[in-house]
């Protein structure tokens, strides 16, 4: 948030000069008034608004790029900001009735409301473009407690429910169900540090995403695990899509900075099927029982046969 915000420090030097100015502008035009002309309740009210923009401010420069959304919010939230922030000096400083300045919040505030909504019309149409983009990470909901922080997809209950609920929709097709495991992930972690890990793993996904339709689904199932739905899919076709995805992580030259020489990876991939009420079988299987069969699938397409190993076979 500190970086985010480090990249909006004019705006905030911007808001902080005006208030400053304000302040000395009501104290070399006005007079202070005494302690018991002061309306505390006044003060609560218009200072806690002028802290609530304050706060929204914050989070806002905090957690947006630069841009003209940006721009256009801070400065509608900037100018209800003031409007605010001049009604609570004026319950401490006594300004003559003719000044202009002593308006100044009735020009501010709906100048401010008109700048803000303007800002989220086009927050609002910014978001249906990233929308489209994050559909195959969110399908139809959005809890960012259910969300992974570093590579912002579902975890795994949400795959469980996106489970469920494909199964409580009467489907012609099969859906296809793929567990990937970046092989040997550990060792690379060891070799070049967590951090380096982590953006590995950021670009796995990246890169795992690139090659999903539309209307598939990627979650992160628990560290090097990622989870893909593949809705309305045969088995043919979900394989066609696994060995496509392996051939692009191969491919995939990693830069390391602690290396001159790219870094190549390889995944496991365990691809299952889970079919329809047509053909007989969805009713039958739960989502813990398809996890299972995906889970066993991976660990046999794994270089060493771990699957013998744990007596699963
Ligand atoms: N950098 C990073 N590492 C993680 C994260 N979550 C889990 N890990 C690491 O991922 C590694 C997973 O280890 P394993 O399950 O043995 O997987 P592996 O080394 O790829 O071994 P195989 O799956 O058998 O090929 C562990 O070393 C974890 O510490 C994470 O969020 N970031």
């Amino acid at each position: 948030m500190f970086n985010l915000l480090k990249l909006h420090l004019n705006k905030i030097l911007l808001i902080i000069s005006l208030l400053i100015i304000s302040i000395f502008v009501s104290l070399s035009l006005g007079d202070i008034k005494s302690w018991d002309r002061i309306d505390w309740l006044d003060v609560a009210g218009e200072g806690g608004c002028a802290i609530a923009l304050a706060t929204w401010m914050i989070f806002i420069l905090g957690s947006r790029p630069q841009g003209r959304v940006t721009d256009l919010l801070t400065l509608g939230l900037g100018f209800m900001f003031l409007a605010f922030w001049q009604d609570t000096l004026d319950e401490f400083i006594q300004l003559p009735n003719s000044l202009l300045w002593d308006q100044m919040e009735s020009i501010a505030m709906p100048l401010g409301v008109m700048l803000l909504t303007y800002g989220l019309y086009h927050w609002h149409q910014e978001q249906l473009a990233l929308n489209y983009q994050l559909r195959k990470r969110e399908l139809v909901f959005r809890e960012h407690r259910a969300f992974d922080q570093l590579t912002l997809t579902g975890q795994c209950e949400y795959i469980s429910q996106q489970l469920a609920s494909y199964k409580n929709t009467s489907r012609k097709q099969s859906l296809v169900f793929l567990m990937l495991d970046i092989n040997d992930f550990s060792h690379f972690n060891r070799q070049f540090g967590n951090q380096e890990g982590d953006r590995l793993l950021l670009e796995m996904c990246e890169l795992i995403l690139l090659n999903l339709r539309q209307q598939d689904l990627i979650c992160r199932y628990a560290g090097d695990r990622f989870a893909v739905i593949l809705p309305d899919t045969s088995l043919t076709q979900g394989r066609q899509i696994a060995a496509e995805i392996k051939q692009a992580v191969k491919h995939f030259a990693f830069k390391v900075p602690q290396s001159s020489n790219s870094q190549f990876q390889n995944l496991s991939i365990g691809c299952v099927q889970w079919r329809t009420e047509h053909n007989n079988d969805l009713a039958l299987e739960s989502t813990e029982k398809l996890l299972e069969r995906a889970n066993f699938a991976l660990l046999k397409d794994k270089p060493i046969h771990l699957a013998s190993v744990s007596g699963l076979a």
